[in-house]
């Protein structure tokens, strides 16, 4: 590890091993659910930009406890450029989110039916150019942004990585236009010093006259529109009392802390 680089083993990654997620990821979606209660009554979920998994972990234990969906109700599609380990329960993809091919793969894994909720964790191999970054990532988010409007159920749930850069407010009213509520989100596993936040979109209601169209265009977000639009909540999740993933803690935070590699699947 290059001297400036952050050792990125920190109070969440631990958790993570601990709890045996395949990455720290997990608690960033357990912390956003715990704040706005992502699972109750759904069955149907497509996990975009997914590997190594930790999401789909969270997903498919969460509905497994549903009291109210069965097993047959249930369906989780995972895509990622990545091939990723099996998880059971869970139907993989390995496909780019930007490409028609995987759009109409995550359709026919569907099955004819609606998904309740896409979740989108993308992120691109940041080069440090933060206009790039940013743009790239923006890219993503409305690459996984068409997938959900043809797949998602009317009332259904967004939930999507977000660089706050200096278009974040197109891409969020851009947003707006599609659901009831878009809130940004920052768990507290994700480090304040990060631009990341979530986008969490609730209550898809597209208007009566836009077709969702699984040709993927990517948008040039800075030529979008900004209509007049409502303010945006932003919400931090995850009890304060918790840890902060900018802080070094002492191995003994987890208990008796034993470093395990993950390996098969679950
Ligand atoms: C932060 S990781 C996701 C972590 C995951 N949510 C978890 O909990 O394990 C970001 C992922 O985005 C994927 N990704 C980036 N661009 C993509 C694209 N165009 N299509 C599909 N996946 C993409 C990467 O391969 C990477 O696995």
């Amino acid at each position: 590890m290059g001297k400036s680089s952050r050792d990125k083993r920190d109070v969440y990654y631990r958790f993570a091993k601990e709890g045996r997620f395949r990455a720290r990821s997990a608690y960033k979606l357990m912390q956003i659910d715990e704040e706005f209660d992502l699972f109750t009554g759904i069955s149907r979920v497509v996990d975009l930009c997914a590997a190594p998994g930790s999401w789909s972990q969270v997903v498919a234990q969460r509905l497994a406890s549903e009291k109210d969906v069965t097993d047959r109700d249930v369906k989780i599609v995972a895509v990622d450029l990545q091939a990723m380990a099996p998880l059971q329960g869970v139907e993989q993809i390995q496909g780019d989110i930007t490409k028609k091919e995987t759009s109409e793969a995550i359709i026919e894994h569907l099955e004819g039916k609606f998904a309740h909720l896409v979740l989108c964790d993308g992120a691109p191999d940041v080069t440090g150019l933060p206009d790039f970054d940013e743009y790239i990532q923006a890219q993503l988010l409305l690459a996984a942004f068409n997938i959900a409007t043809n797949v998602l159920s009317p009332g259904g749930t967004f939930l999507a990585k977000l660089f706050c850069g200096k278009d974040v407010m197109t891409l969020l009213s851009h947003l707006q236009r599609f659901f009831k509520q878009v809130i940004v989100a920052k768990p507290r596993t994700s480090r304040n010093s990060s631009i990341e936040s979530f986008a969490l979109c609730k209550t898809y209601c597209p208007l009566s006259q836009y077709m969702p169209n699984v040709n993927t265009t990517v948008l040039p977000v800075a030529g979008l529109s900004v209509p007049d639009h409502p303010p945006v909540p932003f919400k931090a999740c995850g009890s304060e009392m918790g840890y902060d993933s900018d802080t070094n803690y002492p191995l003994q935070v987890c208990g008796n802390y034993e470093h395990r590699d993950w390996s098969g699947s679950g």
